[in-house]
């Protein structure tokens, strides 16, 4: 059998994680793969209390409160649900993980990449990814998406100024670039299905199925 993988989406607000989340579990699954597909902030019921409590725009926590939110939902995360399932042998298919951490508190806020790696390492024993999917599109496209979703409606972070998230981007794009052993930069521009079959051809070295 196959040893599972953990396998995470990362990428601004809008870009398509979501929905290529759900299509690379149905292809691992359609292959008899066990799989979990989950979330951060989220995926277990302690996680997802404290996601509500982050984006809910009553609060205005800073992006100190902010990290160490992030880092003890993760902490929770990895300890009941992640950790178990790689011990299982599952694949285990995350949107969002501790590169978000990186981009939007490090990157967009006032915190230093050390500083969130240190948090990681303190809560999650500083668990990383076996390969990142960094999704990327022009902003006119993710715009358009996004308005067709929510119309006004962003959450506390989402509705950030445009200054901040570009500053997230740029992140992300620094710590693909540093680490492209486990960063893979895809286009995610195109339909849905032409995204997932980018994604599946990245995944060849995983599945075994040759390039
Ligand atoms: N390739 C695509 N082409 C057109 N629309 C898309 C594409 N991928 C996703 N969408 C649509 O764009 C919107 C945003 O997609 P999705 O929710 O998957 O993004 P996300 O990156 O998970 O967003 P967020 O970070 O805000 O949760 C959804 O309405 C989705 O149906
Ligand atoms: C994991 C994580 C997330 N965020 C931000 C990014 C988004 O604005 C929201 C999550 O909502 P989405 O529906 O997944 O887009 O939270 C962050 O700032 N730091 C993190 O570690």
């Amino acid at each position: 059998m196959t040893s599972g993988r953990f396998i995470t989406l990362e990428g601004g607000e809008g870009v398509g994680k979501s929905t290529q989340a759900r299509m690379l579990v149905d292809a691992l699954r359609g292959r008899g793969l066990g799989v979990v597909q989950t979330r951060e902030p989220g995926g277990t019921p302690g996680a997802e209390a404290i996601r509500d409590l982050l984006l809910d725009k009553r609060f205005d926590w800073d992006t100190r409160a902010e990290a160490l939110l992030f880092a003890a939902a993760r902490s929770d995360h990895v300890r009941n649900l992640i950790g178990p399932a790689l011990d299982r042998g599952d694949w285990v298919v995350c949107d969002r993980f501790i590169d978000s951490s990186r981009a939007y508190q490090a990157g967009g806020g006032e915190w230093s990449d050390d500083a969130v790696l240190s948090l990681h390492t303190l809560g999650s024993h500083a668990l990383m990814p076996d390969v990142t999917f960094l999704l990327q599109a022009p902003t006119d496209e993710i715009a358009e998406r996004l308005h067709a979703r929510d119309g006004e409606n962003s959450d506390r972070i989402g509705g950030k100024a445009a200054a901040y998230h570009a500053r997230v981007a740029e992140h992300f794009r620094k710590m693909a670039q540093t680490d492209p052993e486990r960063f893979v930069i895809i286009d995610a521009s195109g339909t849905p299905g032409e995204v997932h079959d980018r994604i599946m051809r990245a995944m060849a070295p995983f599945t075994g199925e040759g390039g």
